[in-house]
Protein backbone atom coordinates (compact mmCIF):
# COMPACT_ATOMS: atom_id res chain seq x y z
CA UNK A 1 0.00 0.00 0.00
CA UNK A 2 1.33 3.55 -0.92
CA UNK A 3 2.05 6.00 2.02
CA UNK A 4 -1.64 7.90 2.70
CA UNK A 5 -0.91 11.58 1.90
CA UNK A 6 -0.93 13.63 4.84
CA UNK A 7 0.07 11.13 7.80
CA UNK A 8 2.66 9.45 5.38
CA UNK A 9 2.36 6.21 6.37
CA UNK A 10 1.21 2.63 5.60
CA UNK A 11 -0.82 0.14 6.86
CA UNK A 12 1.79 -2.02 8.13
CA UNK A 13 3.34 0.46 10.01
CA UNK A 14 -0.37 0.87 12.62
CA UNK A 15 0.63 -2.88 12.82
CA UNK A 16 -2.50 -4.11 12.78
CA UNK A 17 -4.39 -1.20 15.44
CA UNK A 18 -7.86 -0.53 15.12
CA UNK A 19 -8.28 1.73 17.68
CA UNK A 20 -7.16 5.33 17.56
CA UNK A 21 -6.97 8.07 20.58
CA UNK A 22 -7.75 11.37 19.06
CA UNK A 23 -6.36 14.83 21.42
CA UNK A 24 -6.52 17.81 19.18
CA UNK A 25 -3.41 19.50 20.42
CA UNK A 26 -0.13 17.90 18.68
CA UNK A 27 2.22 17.83 22.19
CA UNK A 28 -1.03 15.86 24.23
CA UNK A 29 -0.46 13.18 21.79
CA UNK A 30 3.32 12.96 23.06
CA UNK A 31 2.02 13.06 26.84
CA UNK A 32 -0.59 10.63 25.89
CA UNK A 33 1.91 7.91 24.57
CA UNK A 34 4.11 8.35 26.84
CA UNK A 35 1.61 6.96 29.75
CA UNK A 36 0.84 3.56 27.44
CA UNK A 37 2.96 0.89 27.11
CA UNK A 38 5.91 0.12 24.14
CA UNK A 39 4.91 3.86 22.41
CA UNK A 40 6.95 4.93 19.42
CA UNK A 41 6.67 8.08 17.41
CA UNK A 42 5.57 6.84 13.70
CA UNK A 43 5.34 10.50 12.22
CA UNK A 44 5.18 14.04 13.25
CA UNK A 45 3.93 16.34 10.14
CA UNK A 46 1.61 19.59 10.11
CA UNK A 47 -0.54 19.42 13.31
CA UNK A 48 -0.54 15.39 13.29
CA UNK A 49 1.68 13.53 15.92
CA UNK A 50 1.23 9.88 15.43
CA UNK A 51 2.18 7.22 17.97
CA UNK A 52 2.22 3.98 18.06
CA UNK A 53 2.07 1.96 21.19
CA UNK A 54 0.15 -0.80 23.16
CA UNK A 55 -2.72 -0.92 25.58
CA UNK A 56 -2.66 -5.18 27.22
CA UNK A 57 -0.58 -5.94 24.44
CA UNK A 58 -2.91 -4.67 21.47
CA UNK A 59 -1.53 -1.98 19.45
CA UNK A 60 -3.29 1.37 19.29
CA UNK A 61 -2.44 4.61 18.02
CA UNK A 62 -2.34 8.29 18.99
CA UNK A 63 -2.99 11.13 17.06
CA UNK A 64 -3.48 14.65 17.10
CA UNK A 65 -5.71 16.28 14.75
CA UNK A 66 -5.32 19.92 15.25
CA UNK A 67 -8.14 22.45 15.89
CA UNK A 68 -11.32 22.10 14.13
CA UNK A 69 -13.02 19.97 12.23
CA UNK A 70 -10.92 19.85 8.16
CA UNK A 71 -7.73 19.03 9.63
CA UNK A 72 -10.00 16.53 12.14
CA UNK A 73 -11.13 15.07 9.00
CA UNK A 74 -8.24 14.20 7.12
CA UNK A 75 -6.64 13.10 10.30
CA UNK A 76 -9.90 10.19 10.61
CA UNK A 77 -10.06 9.89 6.97
CA UNK A 78 -6.45 8.65 6.44
CA UNK A 79 -6.11 6.65 9.82
CA UNK A 80 -9.42 5.14 8.67
CA UNK A 81 -7.45 4.38 5.15
CA UNK A 82 -5.13 2.36 7.27
CA UNK A 83 -7.45 0.55 9.36
CA UNK A 84 -8.86 2.50 12.65
CA UNK A 85 -12.30 1.88 13.26
CA UNK A 86 -13.03 3.40 16.43
CA UNK A 87 -12.24 6.95 17.37
CA UNK A 88 -11.78 8.12 20.97
CA UNK A 89 -11.10 12.08 21.27
CA UNK A 90 -10.22 13.79 24.21
CA UNK A 91 -10.15 17.62 23.98
CA UNK A 92 -10.32 20.66 26.04
CA UNK A 93 -13.58 22.60 26.60
CA UNK A 94 -15.54 25.29 27.54
CA UNK A 95 -18.67 24.79 29.59
CA UNK A 96 -22.20 26.59 29.48
CA UNK A 97 -24.00 25.20 32.22
CA UNK A 98 -23.92 26.59 35.72
CA UNK A 99 -24.03 23.33 37.34
CA UNK A 100 -20.90 22.03 35.44
CA UNK A 101 -17.42 23.09 37.49
CA UNK A 102 -13.82 23.25 36.18
CA UNK A 103 -11.80 20.25 35.95
CA UNK A 104 -15.26 18.10 35.52
CA UNK A 105 -14.98 15.94 32.43
CA UNK A 106 -17.68 15.81 30.04
CA UNK A 107 -18.61 12.92 27.56
CA UNK A 108 -20.39 13.74 24.72
CA UNK A 109 -23.29 11.69 23.38
CA UNK A 110 -24.40 13.82 20.35
CA UNK A 111 -23.24 17.41 18.88
CA UNK A 112 -24.98 20.62 17.81
CA UNK A 113 -23.25 21.16 14.02
CA UNK A 114 -21.75 24.52 13.93
CA UNK A 115 -19.27 23.20 11.49
CA UNK A 116 -18.78 23.47 8.04
CA UNK A 117 -16.78 19.66 7.54
CA UNK A 118 -19.45 17.61 8.90
CA UNK A 119 -21.88 18.87 6.11
CA UNK A 120 -18.91 17.89 3.51
CA UNK A 121 -20.24 14.10 4.45
CA UNK A 122 -23.25 14.58 4.73
CA UNK A 123 -26.30 16.79 4.73
CA UNK A 124 -27.49 18.64 8.23
CA UNK A 125 -30.36 17.18 8.91
CA UNK A 126 -28.27 13.70 9.41
CA UNK A 127 -27.44 13.61 13.43
CA UNK A 128 -23.99 14.68 14.45
CA UNK A 129 -24.60 11.60 16.93
CA UNK A 130 -21.45 9.16 18.95
CA UNK A 131 -21.10 5.45 18.85
CA UNK A 132 -23.15 4.45 21.98
CA UNK A 133 -21.03 1.60 22.65
CA UNK A 134 -17.53 3.73 22.48
CA UNK A 135 -19.58 6.53 24.46
CA UNK A 136 -20.88 3.90 26.63
CA UNK A 137 -17.21 3.06 27.44
CA UNK A 138 -16.55 6.38 27.76
CA UNK A 139 -18.87 6.58 30.69
CA UNK A 140 -17.44 3.18 32.45
CA UNK A 141 -13.97 4.80 32.57
CA UNK A 142 -15.28 7.97 34.07
CA UNK A 143 -17.02 5.73 36.65
CA UNK A 144 -13.48 3.21 37.05
CA UNK A 145 -11.29 6.58 37.35
CA UNK A 146 -14.44 7.80 39.76
CA UNK A 147 -13.86 11.50 38.51
CA UNK A 148 -16.98 14.29 38.41
CA UNK A 149 -18.70 13.58 35.13
CA UNK A 150 -21.61 14.65 32.88
CA UNK A 151 -22.90 13.08 30.00
CA UNK A 152 -25.07 14.89 27.09
CA UNK A 153 -25.08 17.40 24.15
CA UNK A 154 -22.04 19.79 22.67
CA UNK A 155 -22.10 22.63 20.58
CA UNK A 156 -19.14 21.66 17.96
CA UNK A 157 -18.21 25.37 16.22
CA UNK A 158 -15.89 26.19 13.58
CA UNK A 159 -14.05 28.79 15.38
CA UNK A 160 -13.31 29.75 19.03
CA UNK A 161 -14.94 33.31 19.37
CA UNK A 162 -17.98 34.36 16.59
CA UNK A 163 -19.24 30.47 16.99
CA UNK A 164 -18.82 30.68 20.81
CA UNK A 165 -19.96 33.56 20.85
CA UNK A 166 -17.02 35.72 22.23
CA UNK A 167 -17.19 39.14 23.48
CA UNK A 168 -13.94 39.46 24.93
CA UNK A 169 -12.24 39.62 21.17
CA UNK A 170 -10.61 42.38 19.22
CA UNK A 171 -13.61 43.99 17.77
CA UNK A 172 -16.32 43.02 20.79
CA UNK A 173 -18.66 42.56 17.93
CA UNK A 174 -20.45 38.71 16.73
CA UNK A 175 -21.99 38.73 13.91
CA UNK A 176 -25.92 38.37 13.58
CA UNK A 177 -26.43 34.62 13.38
CA UNK A 178 -24.56 33.82 16.57
CA UNK A 179 -25.59 36.83 18.34
CA UNK A 180 -27.79 35.18 21.25
CA UNK A 181 -26.60 31.69 20.40
CA UNK A 182 -24.85 30.50 23.52
CA UNK A 183 -28.34 31.21 25.79
CA UNK A 184 -29.83 29.56 22.99
CA UNK A 185 -27.68 26.42 23.36
CA UNK A 186 -28.11 26.55 27.20
CA UNK A 187 -32.14 26.69 27.57
CA UNK A 188 -31.55 24.21 25.02
CA UNK A 189 -29.57 21.84 27.97
CA UNK A 190 -26.18 22.27 25.72
CA UNK A 191 -23.51 21.41 28.39
CA UNK A 192 -20.09 22.92 26.25
CA UNK A 193 -18.49 24.62 23.63
CA UNK A 194 -15.45 22.46 21.39
CA UNK A 195 -14.44 22.54 17.88
CA UNK A 196 -14.17 18.89 16.71
CA UNK A 197 -16.64 16.87 17.58
CA UNK A 198 -19.83 17.68 14.89
CA UNK A 199 -16.89 16.12 12.16
CA UNK A 200 -15.99 13.45 14.20
CA UNK A 201 -19.37 11.78 15.10
CA UNK A 202 -21.14 13.16 11.01
CA UNK A 203 -18.25 11.54 9.74
CA UNK A 204 -17.65 8.41 11.78
CA UNK A 205 -21.54 7.57 12.10
CA UNK A 206 -21.82 8.26 7.81
CA UNK A 207 -19.01 6.59 6.93
CA UNK A 208 -19.47 3.64 9.19
CA UNK A 209 -17.09 4.11 11.75
CA UNK A 210 -16.86 4.50 15.41
CA UNK A 211 -16.27 7.66 17.72
CA UNK A 212 -16.52 8.83 20.97
CA UNK A 213 -15.97 12.42 22.71
CA UNK A 214 -14.24 12.97 26.58
CA UNK A 215 -13.63 16.32 27.39
CA UNK A 216 -12.11 18.27 30.31
CA UNK A 217 -13.87 21.64 31.66
CA UNK A 218 -11.03 24.55 31.70
CA UNK A 219 -13.42 27.01 32.22
CA UNK A 220 -17.60 27.39 32.77
CA UNK A 221 -18.31 30.65 30.54
CA UNK A 222 -21.21 31.36 32.71
CA UNK A 223 -19.05 32.16 35.83
CA UNK A 224 -15.80 33.70 33.68
CA UNK A 225 -14.59 33.71 30.43
CA UNK A 226 -10.33 32.94 30.91
CA UNK A 227 -9.38 29.66 32.51
CA UNK A 228 -8.04 30.15 35.73
CA UNK A 229 -7.53 26.19 36.43
CA UNK A 230 -4.28 24.60 36.01
CA UNK A 231 -5.01 22.95 32.11
CA UNK A 232 -2.13 20.12 32.95
CA UNK A 233 -4.13 18.87 36.02
CA UNK A 234 -7.68 19.02 33.57
CA UNK A 235 -5.67 17.21 30.70
CA UNK A 236 -4.61 14.30 33.08
CA UNK A 237 -7.92 13.60 34.24
CA UNK A 238 -9.60 13.29 30.96
CA UNK A 239 -6.46 11.47 29.56
CA UNK A 240 -6.91 8.72 32.65
CA UNK A 241 -10.55 8.30 31.43
CA UNK A 242 -9.85 7.79 26.96
CA UNK A 243 -6.94 5.55 28.24
CA UNK A 244 -9.42 2.93 30.75
CA UNK A 245 -11.75 3.70 27.58
CA UNK A 246 -9.45 2.24 25.38
CA UNK A 247 -9.01 -0.35 27.48
CA UNK A 248 -12.33 -1.74 27.98
CA UNK A 249 -13.08 -1.51 23.89
CA UNK A 250 -9.93 -3.23 23.13
CA UNK A 251 -10.81 -5.98 25.92
CA UNK A 252 -14.40 -5.97 24.52
CA UNK A 253 -12.82 -6.91 21.12
CA UNK A 254 -10.38 -9.67 22.35
O1 LIG B 1 -7.90 20.68 23.56
P1 LIG B 1 -8.38 20.38 22.17
O2 LIG B 1 -8.47 18.92 21.89
O3 LIG B 1 -7.59 21.09 21.11
O4 LIG B 1 -9.91 20.92 22.11
C1 LIG B 1 -10.36 22.23 22.28
O5 LIG B 1 -9.35 23.22 22.40
C2 LIG B 1 -9.18 23.94 21.16
C3 LIG B 1 -9.50 25.41 21.37
O6 LIG B 1 -8.73 25.97 22.35
C4 LIG B 1 -10.16 23.28 20.18
O7 LIG B 1 -9.48 22.29 19.45
C5 LIG B 1 -11.19 22.72 21.12
O8 LIG B 1 -12.00 21.70 20.59
O1 LIG C 1 -14.29 27.52 25.75
C1 LIG C 1 -13.60 26.67 25.17
C2 LIG C 1 -12.52 26.03 25.82
C3 LIG C 1 -11.79 25.11 25.10
N1 LIG C 1 -12.12 24.85 23.81
C4 LIG C 1 -13.15 25.46 23.19
O2 LIG C 1 -13.41 25.21 22.00
N2 LIG C 1 -13.88 26.35 23.89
Amino acid sequence: MEKVFHLGLTKADLQGATLAIVPGDPERSKRIAQQLDNAICLAQTREFHIYLATIKEQPVVVCSTGIGGPSTSIAVEELAQLGIKTFLRIGTTGAIQPQIDEGDILVSTASVRLDGASQHFAPLAYPAVSDFHSTQAMVQACEFEGVPYHTGITASSDTFYPGQERYDTFSGYVSKAFQGSCEEWQKLNVMNYEMESATLFTMCAALGLKAACVAGVLVNRTRQEIPDVDHQLVEKRAVSVVIKAAEILLTQEK
